[in-house]
């Protein structure tokens, strides 16, 4: 998977929220995007998603393996995202609220074995039935990484997913991102004020013009 940024801005009212952006990503990589508050970071990553109000207008391009994703509708752009809070379902077990992002037409086993496997490789192996409520800050954040995983993105965008971690949590976290998209082989595109959060990755700035 291969993500590309082409000349890409967004206006609101018809002023510019940030100067054309230039940026790819491949398959494993994670960019990092920074910038001044109210920039346009949590708008050009909802731009990205599919999710962005009509009251924003999009210029530029922004391609998934060569096709563009301005005009795709939510299903077909196949990106997973994930936010500061973490949205598990209170209500839901942990295996429950992981089933929720399986795609369509999985047996029973499968959809065990899936869950079972995803749980293992996040060190969480026999938390199925455990109570969401029940879950320390990291472990919650691990279960919210594993469900929108599960849901086979072709692209991850995390919205300052780190911002609610203690220091340790936050780099053993970074880690866990990082050795995930590496394995699915796709990009990752992270929203953050935290400068540690940019080691070693790509930085895009956003400037307001
Ligand atoms: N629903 C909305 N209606 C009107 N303006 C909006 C709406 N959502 C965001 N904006 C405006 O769009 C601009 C960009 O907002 P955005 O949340 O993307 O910035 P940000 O860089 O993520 O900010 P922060 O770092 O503070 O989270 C801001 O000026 C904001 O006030």
């Amino acid at each position: 998977m291969r993500f590309c940024c082409e000349q890409f801005s967004i206006t609101l009212e018809g002023k510019v929220l940030f100067a054309p952006l230039n940026f790819n990503a491949q398959g494993g990589e994670q960019v990092c995007i920074m910038g001044p508050s109210g920039s346009g970071k949590s708008t050009l990553l909802s731009a990205i998603a599919g999710t962005i109000e009509p009251i924003f207008r999009c210029h530029g391009d922004l391609r998934l393996n060569n096709n563009s994703l301005i005009g795709q509708n939510l299903a077909n752009r196949k990106v997973g995202m994930m936010f500061q809070e973490d949205l598990l379902f209170p209500h839901l077990n942990v295996a429950q609220n992981l089933a929720f992002a399986l795609p369509q037409g999985l047996c029973a086993d499968q959809r065990r074995d899936k869950i079972n496997q995803a749980l293992a490789a996040a060190d969480m192996a026999g938390f199925n039935t455990r109570d969401v409520a029940t879950l320390s800050g990291g472990q919650r954040s691990r279960i919210s990484l594993l469900r929108t995983l599960l849901a086979e993105p072709k692209l991850l965008l995390l919205d300052e997913p780190f911002a609610k971690l203690d220091k340790p949590l936050r780099q053993s976290f970074r880690q866990f991102v990082l050795s995930h998209i590496q394995a699915a082989q796709i990009p990752a595109i992270l929203v953050s004020h935290d400068l540690s959060d940019a080691e070693d990755c790509q930085v895009v700035e956003l400037c307001i013009p």
